[in-house]
């Protein structure tokens, strides 16, 4: 894991604020939903797959949207919305589990949980269909990767580069989430995922995750190699805080490969 010095300060009070909160109790155990086959589902539908986030806020947001999770959740289902991100991490992010297993209740697509885990025991707060995994957080990625599938869960392995592609494969990832935004600047630059994508194995679920606002960056993204991409920002509006989500979403879903289209 890279010295906490070198990230953003809001990243480094985030990794701080996930080291000292509680683990869960128990061991879950998880009859996950595929994130592979509803993407399948999205494309067989003629919809760009989008795992859609609800999040509340951000270090980076322009404000908050504190809107009702499962309604927002319903929504970009109804917009397109192949699978549902959503930010468990209460102090940053004004998430929390019970959002979670509310949305999961209320919607038939997989659940992504969003969260910083850092540890085998931060798994076990709450369940979902898919966990993130950040490499470059972990000490034991390969450990936690086999820890996350024991109790059901779809790991989702996010990288940031090259190097973090190899360590994520070599720990046996399936499922591999470039994102675009440098935890250790929080700059986003789409080039990110351009630059890592060539190098992920075929059989490998690719995600494109962060920066991604216009249909424009989704063909960009898709034509880079893309399986899925996870949008939250352009979705949640935070800026208006009232913009339809529905909407929102369908946008991104229903992107064409248009030549020439800047929108
Ligand atoms: O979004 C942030 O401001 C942020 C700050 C610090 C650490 C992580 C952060 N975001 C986590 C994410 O990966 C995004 O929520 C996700 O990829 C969606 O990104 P976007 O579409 O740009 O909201």
């Amino acid at each position: 894991m890279d010295s906490d010095t070198e990230l953003a300060p809001a990243v480094r009070s985030i990794l701080e604020a996930a080291r000292a909160r509680s683990g869960g109790e128990g061991v879950v155990d998880v009859d996950a939903r595929s994130l592979p086959d509803a993407l399948a589902a999205a494309e067989a539908d003629g919809r760009v797959p989008v795992i859609a986030e609800v999040k509340p806020t951000s270090p980076t947001a322009a404000g908050t949207r504190a809107d009702d999770p499962v309604e927002l959740a319903q929504a970009m289902v109804a917009g397109g919305a192949a699978a549902i991100s959503v930010l468990t991490e209460p102090t940053h992010f004004d998430g929390s589990p019970e959002a979670l297993t509310r949305v999961r209740e209320a919607v038939d697509v997989p659940v992504l949980r969003k969260d910083f885990v850092l540890e085998e025991d931060g798994m076990d707060v709450v369940e979902a269909d898919l966990l993130l995994l950040i490499a470059r957080f972990v000490d034991d990625l390969e450990g936690l990767v086999a820890a996350a599938r024991e109790r059901g869960f779809q790991p989702l392995v996010e990288v940031h580069d090259r190097a973090e592609l190899e360590w994520a494969i070599d720990a046996g990832a399936e499922i591999v989430g470039v994102n675009n935004r440098d935890l250790a600047r929080l700059k986003v630059e789409l080039e990110t995922f351009e630059s890592v994508a060539p190098e992920v194995p075929d059989d490998v679920t690719l995600i494109a995750e962060s920066g991604i606002s216009s249909p424009a960056d989704v063909r960009r993204m898709r034509e880079a190699g893309a399986d899925a991409l996870l949008v939250g920002s352009a979705i949640m509006d935070h800026g208006t805080g009232d913009s339809d989500v529905t909407e929102n979403t369908r946008r991104l879903t229903r992107a064409e490969p248009t030549a020439g289209d800047s929108t």
